[in-house]
């Protein structure tokens, strides 16, 4: 039987979705995972009554942990291939929705959990200082490729996205504010009800006016990554199966481990 990775609850009255993220313990993006919700923004893609989709978590504390590293460690190059092509479907199909997105993050979000965070229009945060959120792969000794970091640039703007990515930093709520990272801070109680009344803002505005705005912005990087997308599959496998890469994430998973010990 297929484990149900994400549950989506659509609101035919207001038109707007609600992807709640649920593989425990911290969400991370295995390629069962991303495939599963790669199909899910298609069907709601698809559903001419569907214009808005709130992403968020039902596991607790945590919005995501990121790309699975088990995906990306002792796996054969094809493996390593496949999992790369679906974590590019899944970016494809968030940053270029011309649905409405938003992100209510209702826990930590570091790396790939950051990425999905990113791509929506806007990002409502939790406001509890342990949750953090960023792009912090120098830290595993990895790079974040092109795309993660034009998501991020379009985001936050260059110079902040320089600092961010070089120093792997993982921000605060109100550091994540500061910078731009996440638009609006809320409570724990509030986070849904206040991201349904700025999905009723964005409702607002005629569609097609929104949407040719918002594909204005977004496709050129899009379309960097259609271009060379096997490319960009081949650039990560030979990279990800060097010894020293493996090396780094075999100690930055045991490192994990030791810290739950
Ligand atoms: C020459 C240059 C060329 C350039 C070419 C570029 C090519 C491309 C390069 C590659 C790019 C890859 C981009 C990568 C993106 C990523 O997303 S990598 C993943 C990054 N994620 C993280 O660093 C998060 C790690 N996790 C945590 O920090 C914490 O777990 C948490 C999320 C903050 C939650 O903490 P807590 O509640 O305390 O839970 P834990 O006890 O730590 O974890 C519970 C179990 O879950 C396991 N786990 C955690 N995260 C992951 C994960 N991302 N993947 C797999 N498993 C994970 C953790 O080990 C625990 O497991 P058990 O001990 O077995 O219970």
């Amino acid at each position: 039987q297929r484990r149900m990775f994400t549950n989506v609850e659509m609101d035919n009255s207001t038109g707007v979705a609600v992807i709640k993220m649920n593989s425990p313990p911290v969400n991370s993006l295995s390629l069962e995972f991303l495939t599963e919700f790669a199909i899910n923004m298609e069907k709601l893609e698809m559903d001419r009554g569907c214009r808005g989709v709130i992403l968020t978590s039902s596991v607790p504390r945590i919005f995501s942990a990121g790309l699975d590293i088990t995906e990306m460690y002792g796996k054969t190059p094809e493996h390593c291939g496949a999992f790369w092509r679906a974590v590019q479907e899944m970016w494809l199909k968030l940053y270029g929705s011309s649905m409405i997105t938003i992100a209510a993050i209702n826990g930590s979000s570091p790396a790939g959990g950051c990425l999905m965070a990113i791509s929506c229009d806007y990002r409502i945060m939790t406001d509890y200082p342990k949750y953090s959120i960023g792009l912090n792969e120098t830290k595993l000794g990895i790079v974040a490729p092109f795309w993660f970091k034009d998501t991020m640039i379009n985001c936050i703007g260059n110079r902040a996205t320089e600092h961010s990515l070089q120093l792997g930093l993982q921000y605060n709520p109100p550091e994540a504010l500061k910078v731009g990272l996440v638009d609006q801070l809320e409570t724990e109680d509030k986070l849904m009800t206040t991201a349904s009344s700025v999905m009723s803002q964005w409702l607002a505005i005629p569609d097609h006016a929104r949407q040719i705005t918002k594909s204005m912005m977004r496709k050129p990087i899009i379309d960097q990554l259609l271009r060379q997308r096997e490319a960009d599959v081949q650039n990560f496998v030979k990279f990800i199966t060097k010894d020293s890469i493996q090396k780094s994430l075999q100690m930055y998973m045991e490192m994990l481990k030791q810290k739950k010990g």
